[in-house]
């Protein structure tokens, strides 16, 4: 490596830094880098480009970004079956939303990485026994007992070969034919055959008549059949992060070779902190989650930091403000990063400020208020004339009770069904084919996509 990018590359040591685990043998975390070090790169530089390039045309309205996931990926459920559900599902929603919104939608997962968990409090207590919080996989074990809880800096070896194998895995289903329209479709006939989503029927037949007008005047779905799919997760544990970073060949540039898109959460977004400082390092497109404590002068810091020459699709927002106050807070910060004119892509992340306990003590979230933050996320745009590029959802393919609501009525008593997540709860595979379903039709209706149509027509026309 270059001195300068090795130099680069270790600033972050001289900032504050938060959240990280509390390994009790520096030697074996010094061993686990080293190792990591020599390992191959995950994604590649040119694959990382790509995305930068579309979350541009996101930025512009000219695309659409759909990611999807768990909160926290575990090892035991990095199963061919488990991720091939949830690349189904993503697909799905993908589908529906190209349509509604008449845009290429950029996929990308919360997979392939998203092992490890920042946490409100260090520790947790439980029968009056008290351990240290789970973090997440790649960090110490969910099992509630002393030597499980305590961290493992070996762990990071299993989160990276657990990041590879199911890279391979997404690699294999979206090129190997797998995401064919026709088949995601069909999929998705299945889903409104059910009569709890009657009400989706008039969207769906819809799509299926432009799927068949295709078909007709030729459309070439063989041709089509393989889609770019994107990995994303926190970066959250500088010793991985920094360890899997590296010189790109062609252009000297340093880039973070554990997934394509990484972002920084709301407790470790600090503009002076370590993960800013690790990430303004690295060409990757990057993520901030925005909670609803964020100040306007945060936002021009962030920028400063972390996209300072305004190229486009470098930086993302995700806004994560809760129903009750994304109306209040977003305008004035959309208002400040306009008026900074360095661009950014906007993500409604409708999970992370809707977090409630249920009346049988289970993390929740309620599949209306959801909703509620999703559809003021678009006003707030289309009153404030910018572009909504996204959405961002903690979702799984498999029939989880986690979160409440949605036609197929899930409450307080069924959470106990079927409750797996590790941490934050996610949409089921119905909820989230309901999402995209109800985003669809609201997109149907906004500027964003209406420019788009009438810029269509104009092609059609030349056609
Ligand atoms: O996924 C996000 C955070 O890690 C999670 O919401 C923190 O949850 P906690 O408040 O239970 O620690
Ligand atoms: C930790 C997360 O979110 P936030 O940083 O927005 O709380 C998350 O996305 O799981
Ligand atoms: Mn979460």
């Amino acid at each position: 490596m270059r001195p300068e990018n090795a130099h680069a590359l270790s600033t972050w040591r001289d900032c504050p830094v938060s959240q990280q685990p509390a390994y009790p043998d520096a030697e074996a975390v010094a061993d686990v880098v080293a190792d990591l070090r020599d390992r191959p790169p995950l994604v590649f530089a040119g694959e990382v480009d790509q995305l930068r390039t579309k979350l541009a045309e996101a930025s512009r309205g000219d695309a659409f970004v759909l990611t999807g996931g768990d909160c926290a990926e575990t090892f035991a459920e990095s199963t061919a079956v488990r991720l091939r559900l949830k690349i189904q599902a993503i697909l799905q929603m993908a589908i529906v939303l190209t349509y509604g919104s008449s845009m290429p939608v950029i996929k990308m997962g919360r997979m392939a990485g998203q092992y490890a968990k920042p946490r409100s409090s260090d520790m947790e207590t439980i029968d009056g026994v008290t351990l240290p919080s789970y973090r997440g996989d790649a960090v110490n074990e969910f099992t509630f007992t002393n030597t499980a809880r305590e961290p493992d800096p070996r762990r990071l070896i299993e989160m990276y070969t657990r990041s590879g194998t199911s890279l391979n895995l997404i690699r294999a289903f979206t090129r190997g034919g797998y995401a064919d329209l026709r088949l995601v479709h069909q999929w998705n006939k299945g889903f409104t055959s059910n009569p709890a989503y009657k009400r989706y029927e008039e969207l769906a037949a819809e799509i299926d008549r432009a799927v068949r007008f295709m078909a007709a005047a030729g459309a070439q779905f063989d041709a089509m059949s393989s889609v770019d799919f994107y990995s994303s997760h926190e970066a959250l544990l500088m010793e991985y992060e920094a360890a899997m970073t590296r010189e790109d060949s062609r252009t000297g540039c340093l880039y973070d070779t554990s997934a394509h898109f990484l972002w920084i959460g709301e407790r470790t977004r600090d503009p002076e902190g370590a993960h800013v400082a690790l990430l303004s390092q690295v060409a990757n497109p990057v993520g901030v989650k925005i909670g609803p404590s964020t100040r306007e002068d945060d936002l021009k810091a962030l920028i400063d930091r972390l996209n300072p020459d305004g190229i486009a699709g470098r930086l993302t927002f995700i806004t994560r403000m809760g129903a009750d106050r994304i109306g209040d807070v977003l305008p004035g910060l959309i208002d400040a990063v306009r008026r900074d004119g360095r661009p950014v892509v906007w993500v409604c992340d409708p999970m992370h400020g809707n977090t409630t306990t249920s009346a049988t003590g289970y993390k929740t979230r309620d599949f209306a208020t959801i909703m509620r933050e999703v559809h003021q996320f678009f006003d707030v745009h289309a009153a404030e004339g910018t572009v909504p590029g996204g959405i961002h959802v903690e979702m799984t393919g498999d029939d989880v009770t986690e979160v409440r609501g949605g036609a197929d009525t899930i409450d307080d008593e069924r959470l106990a069904e079927r409750y797996e997540t590790r941490v934050d709860p996610r949409l089921n595979h119905q909820q989230s084919l309901e999402l995209a379903f109800q985003l669809a039709e609201l997109l149907q209706a906004h500027p964003v996509a209406e420019r788009h149509r009438s810029a269509m027509t104009e092609d059609l026309r030349v056609f």
